[in-house]
């Protein structure tokens, strides 16, 4: 059944172009709000269009949420923490069979040191394991099709590790299912028909990394962090993470800002791709992750971006004489692709 549309309201204030909205009213954000998703599936377009309204602040201001009473299941984030751990536990030589270099897609095991996401800093203190879409197990083993853009092909999965490939492609579809309820939320937000992002987001550009974080002790060396100051590559990203503090968000005043662990909550944060959308109306937020908590920590962020033939211009709302297009036009595929190059680069 056809969802009843939300109603523009003429004289609601985002008929107003929205890069009027662009500066950050509160620039300086020492919290991150937290945003009740319970309604997401709402068939009430009113209820829909506060949750908008309650993200677009978000958007426009901090660029990171949290949502709460999301639609991912408990044991669905147990039972893939699970499988990321034991596959962390694999020896050097296992991890290392499937390392992401050896892939033309970006897919596989990076080790520690093996990414730099800030080109100023030595390498990142983590462990990873890229993953791209596919079917659920029980389904064909097929990657994207070839051609679909810069980053199809097929996952790598380790040797001999049972009862890892599924559980962990639950998860992935689990958050690519509230990534797709997310879509016409954020196309509410930016005053867009809710289903405007439908046909650009056809063959899921979603990429998911499970991270393991060992502690780091005694003197931190600035240039050596879990992972270095940097934005996300997307339209947004979806993280799990453990309860062992470490993520932080820059704000304005250039205060790190940690992002608390929050039981039951997952983070929301917007990447490039929103930001070129946009205009930099929604922002793309610098963060990073510093584990000095002592003990062992585990995340998994899903990238959630357009389909890679996708060009990302600049909304007409967010532009105008008094403030023009900041970034030139490329395809999602081409965005993405340059940036992991860059990342991994210093480890060729
Ligand atoms: O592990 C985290 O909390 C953040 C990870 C992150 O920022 C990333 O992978 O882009
Ligand atoms: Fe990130």
């Amino acid at each position: 059944m056809e969802r009843p549309r939300y109603q523009r309201n003429e004289s609601s204030f985002l008929k107003r172009p929205l890069w009027l909205a662009q500066n950050r009213t509160d620039s300086t954000f020492a919290q991150i709000p937290i945003v009740n998703v319970e309604n997401i599936r709402s068939a009430n377009p009113d209820v829909r269009r506060a949750l908008a309204d309650e993200i677009r602040d978000a958007c426009i201001n901090v660029g990171f949420f949290y949502v709460k009473n999301h639609p991912i299941p408990e044991h669905t984030i147990f039972k893939a923490i699970s499988a990321s751990k034991r596959f962390f536990a694999l020896s050097a030589s296992e991890k290392e069979a499937i390392d992401i270099h050896k892939s033309s897609n970006f897919k596989g095991y990076t080790g520690l040191l093996g990414e730099n996401t800030n080109p100023e800093n030595r390498g990142d203190l983590h462990e990873g394991f890229d993953l791209g879409w596919e079917e659920k197990a029980g389904g064909s083993l097929t990657g994207l099709r070839e051609g679909d853009g810069a980053m199809s092909g097929s996952n790598v999965w380790p040797e001999g590790l049972d009862g890892f490939r599924e559980p962990v492609l639950e998860y992935y579809h689990a958050a690519l299912k509230l990534g797709k309820l997310l879509f016409p939320i954020f196309a509410l937000a930016l005053d867009l028909p809710e289903d405007f992002f439908d046909d650009k987001t056809t063959k899921p550009a979603a990429i998911m990394r499970l991270l393991y974080y060992p502690p780091q002790t005694g003197v931190v060396d600035e240039r050596v962090l879990g992972i270095g100051a940097h934005t996300d590559y997307e339209c947004f990203t979806i993280l799990w993470q453990d309860d062992v503090q470490a993520l932080q968000v820059l704000n304005n005043a250039g205060k790190w800002i940690d992002a608390v662990p929050i039981p039951g909550t997952l983070v929301v944060n917007l990447g490039d791709q929103f930001a070129r959308w946009t205009n930099d109306v929604f922002k793309s937020t610098v963060h990073r992750a510093v584990n000095r908590s002592g003990v062992e920590r585990y995340s998994i962020p899903l990238f959630f971006g357009t389909d890679y033939d996708v060009k990302l211009e600049a909304l007409p709302s967010c532009v105008d004489e008094a403030y023009p297009a900041k970034y030139e036009v490329v395809t999602a595929g081409d965005y993405v692709k340059s940036r992991l190059e860059a990342t991994y680069a210093h480890s060729k």
